[in-house]
């Protein structure tokens, strides 16, 4: 007999948001469904101002929709919270400088009151996870990039939330250091089985790391294309994306991204 699936990690059902600017709305968002399961690795992809970072910080309880419904892990957004539901990873690592990594790392667990000893625990298991080790001492200026982007991983995940929200993370890395962490990230997906919603503007990136990709196109922000890239299995290396599947599902990211393109942008 089929298992009985889990209900949906992230559940919104005709989420629309406007913000009132000076020059009149703005339709950040529109009439957006979407369904994520537990485990799933999503990216979301469209040109500048079709609203993936609005989403992901409704998602977060950043911002408040104007109209529609969601749920998180079956609760509201401010519920789950509360609850610790979530880590976010944001396109600068934002460290404090005059913190070293593991105070960094620390900090979120500071906040919410754990003792130190379990603070200590908690934050070595994270730099494990995110390759750190032995960088506990250093401070964030003298780490490269891609060690500071991976510390702010690690701070994300110090609560060990279930789900990751990563807006654009590797946006400002070379194009070398985003390929070493991207795979970094993936084996992290498939170590600790975290649902991971990711933005990104690089369709390369966004097939590697996803199990499904949302194309998304502006005014006013919406879905235009929900991709399943299941078939390219979770154990992935670079060199996937010479593979004649990785290209079909990377050519119709691109087809969508052309078809919701306004050309007056
Ligand atoms: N606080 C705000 N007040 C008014 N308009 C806003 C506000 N925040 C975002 N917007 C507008 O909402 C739209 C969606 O913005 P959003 O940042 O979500 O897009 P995005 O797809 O993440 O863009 P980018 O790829 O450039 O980060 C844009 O037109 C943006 O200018």
């Amino acid at each position: 007999m089929k298992e009985p699936a889990s209900p949906p990690v992230v559940a919104i059902k005709g989420l629309s948001l406007t913000y009132e600017a000076a020059d009149g709305p703005v339709y950040a968002l529109s009439n957006v469904d979407l369904q994520i399961a537990e485990g799933e690795f999503i990216s979301f992809i469209g040109p500048s101002g079709c609203g993936k970072t609005t989403l992901l910080r409704v998602i977060a309880d950043l911002e408040q929709p104007t109209g529609g419904d969601i749920h998180v892990n079956g609760v509201g957004p401010e519920e789950a919270r509360l609850r610790r539901d979530y880590g976010f990873v944001f396109q600068a690592p934002a460290l404090y400088p005059w913190r070293t990594i593991q105070k960094n790392i620390e900090l979120p667990l500071e906040i919410f009151g754990v003792s130190k000893a379990e603070r200590r625990e908690k934050a070595s298991k994270q730099l494990e996870l995110v390759n750190l080790k032995g960088f506990e001492n250093k401070f964030p200026w003298q780490l490269s990039g891609g060690m500071q982007q991976r510390a702010s991983i690690a701070r994300a995940l110090s609560f060990d939330p279930k789900l990751l929200l990563m807006d654009e993370p590797f946006g400002a890395l070379d194009e070398i250091v985003r390929d070493h962490l991207n795979e970094q990230l993936l084996k992290l997906w498939d170590k600790t089985g975290k649902t991971v919603l990711f933005v990104t503007h690089s369709i390369p990136e966004a097939v590697f790391l996803s199990s499904k990709i949302v194309v998304m196109s502006p005014r006013p922000g919406r879905i235009i294309d929900i991709i399943d890239a299941s078939v390219l299995g979770r154990d992935r290396t670079l060199d996937i994306r010479e593979t004649p599947e990785f290209l079909k599902i990377a050519h119709r990211v691109r087809e969508g991204l052309r078809a919701g393109h306004s050309y007056d942008d």
